[in-house]
């Protein structure tokens, strides 16, 4: 199976982090997530992360800390995460795409159904 790369941002300001929900017609739809998306050919990480926060957060990121890379094989497709720490943006966040967001405490987060390859990143940021 080929290996879709995707950038994903964890925007987190003092103990919240901004969560998206899924659309159900997405894989994996319906459950939570770190807003991303796929990287491009040719596109470099920060750059896939800086126009996917544009595109479904209407934000842009000042700051971007990589965190950790997780590898997952799901039934119907593998991925492989490249998460980030976005500590500072600019902007006011929005669903541009029609998602629901939820600013969420980080102890909270154990509580909203996550795909199962966000399991270890929410590990990391509770620890
Ligand atoms: N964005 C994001 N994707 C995740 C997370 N966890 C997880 O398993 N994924 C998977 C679901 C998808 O198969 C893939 C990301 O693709 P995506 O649907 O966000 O891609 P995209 O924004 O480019 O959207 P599209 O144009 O394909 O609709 O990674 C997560 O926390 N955030
Ligand atoms: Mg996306």
């Amino acid at each position: 199976m080929k290996i879709v790369r995707v950038a994903v941002a964890v925007v987190i300001i003092a103990d919240r982090v901004l969560i998206a929900k899924r659309a159900t017609h997405q894989h994996q739809g319906g459950l939570w997530e770190f807003p991303g998306g796929k990287i491009e050919a040719g596109e470099e990480l920060e750059s896939a992360l800086k126009r996917e926060c544009k595109e479904e957060l209407d934000i842009v990121p000042s700051i971007i800390k990589p965190l950790t890379v997780i590898e997952h094989t799901y039934p119907d497709k593998a991925v492989q995460l490249n998460v980030c720490i976005v500590p500072d943006y600019l902007g006011v966040p929005l669903g541009r795409e029609g998602q629901p967001l939820q600013w969420c405490r980080l102890e909270k987060l154990s509580s909203y159904e996550f795909p199962e390859a966000n399991k270890s990143i929410i590990e990391l940021l509770q620890n």
